[in-house]
């Protein structure tokens, strides 16, 4: 019986996703997942997409929404889930339509890993300002997969090989960040973390460390009090469940230490503390996973990057670290 395969969504079809997938393809990058992936995309953005490339992509339709994308003499199977006018669709100009599309390459993905049809699925960026426009009321993959898998609380991670940061809080405004945490929100985190890098990860007793909100971790009260208030009651909770959880500790000196290797992961109050050093160190070749699904998803750790449409410039080694990533994780699951 042939392993099931893992859904490569395409993202926003005006994003950087399409012509990724096929400079990937065209390097032989792909190949040793060859008969693992499967696109979910949009076969005529897709055919365009090569462009940049000395070689033009042809599609050939099988039968019922699928068929096969040819780049030289490669290919990928491909799930045919928007038929949008390739021709008129402007680099970093999403309509509602390819809001819409990215909506639904990601709906039919996350269905098929919850029916048990495919082992995973890799995502492809898309852009939430378009998603949101088409009237899609997720500001994300993660709140949308966190949705749709009737999960309550999932966790962002990004990793690296130096280092992996997890978010308590993801996409929203920095004024709204001190609000939206609470001790529950810390110590739903840090279990959520424990339990993955444990379980997914092959990490026998994982050391997390955990980042204060205020510079020099409020400085006994006296640049907030988020520390006394709701991380320090968090991690003590934490620790009496047997979580290794240190902290908190001031948030300009952790990522060093936790880069040469002093913890397993570091726990961050909001999106952008994580992921500036994270992407500091590791900006090419990150992966981003959502931690706590019950199904495996990893992505890209970039977005569309619209300013790199058409050039044939962009990397695929986040791309193709997080395939990796999701087919071990695939095997540990
Ligand atoms: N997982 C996802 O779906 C994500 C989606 N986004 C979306 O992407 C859009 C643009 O976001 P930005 O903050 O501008 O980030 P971005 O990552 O798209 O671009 C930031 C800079 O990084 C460069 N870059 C991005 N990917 C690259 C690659 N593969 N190779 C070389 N250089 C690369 C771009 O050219 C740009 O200079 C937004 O709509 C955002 O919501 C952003 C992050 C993740
Ligand atoms: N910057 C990371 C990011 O925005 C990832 O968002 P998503 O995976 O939830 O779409």
């Amino acid at each position: 019986m042939g392993m099931k395969p893992l859904i490569l969504t395409m993202g926003d079809p005006t994003g950087i996703g399409p012509e990724l997938i096929l400079k990937a393809l065209l390097a032989g990058e792909l190949d040793p997942f060859a008969d693992r992936l499967l696109v979910a995309g949009d076969a005529g953005v897709l055919a365009r997409a090569s462009a940049p490339f000395a070689v033009a992509a042809r599609f050939e339709p099988e039968d019922d929404g699928t068929g096969r994308l040819w780049l030289a003499d490669r290919s990928l199977p491909v799930r045919v889930l928007s038929r949008l006018d390739a021709g008129r669709l402007v680099p970093g100009c999403p309509d509602a339509a390819c809001g819409a599309a990215m909506a639904a390459y990601v709906e039919w993905a996350v269905a098929a890993c919850r029916r048990g049809e495919a082992a995973g699925m890799v995502t492809c960026p898309i852009s939430k300002a378009a998603m949101q426009a088409a009237g899609i009321p997720f500001p994300g993959h993660t709140e949308l997969l966190a949705e749709r898998c009737g999960v309550e609380k999932v966790v962002m991670m990004l990793a690296g090989a130096r280092l992996k940061v997890c978010l308590v809080t993801t996409h929203l405004a920095y004024r709204e960040v001190p609000a939206r945490l609470s001790r529950e929100e810390i110590l739903a985190t840090l279990r959520i973390v424990d339990r993955s890098l444990r379980r997914q990860f092959g990490l026998e007793r994982p050391r997390l460390a955990v980042a204060a909100l205020n510079p020099h971790a409020g400085e006994d009260g006296l640049f907030g009090d988020e520390e006394k208030r709701i991380i320090v009651p968090a991690l003590e909770e934490a620790r009496a469940a047997g979580i290794d959880a240190r902290g908190p500790f001031p948030p300009d000196t952790l990522f060093y230490f936790a880069a040469r290797g002093d913890c397993d992961a570091v726990i961050c109050m909001y999106h952008d503390q994580g992921l500036i050093p994270l992407k500091l160190l590791h900006f090419e070749d990150a992966v981003n996973v959502t931690l706590g699904l019950p199904i495996v998803r990893t992505s890209v750790d970039h977005g569309t990057a619209y300013d790199l449409v058409g050039t044939g410039k962009a990397n695929t080694a986040s791309l193709l670290a997080a395939i990796r990533m999701a087919e071990q994780m695939t095997r540990n699951s």
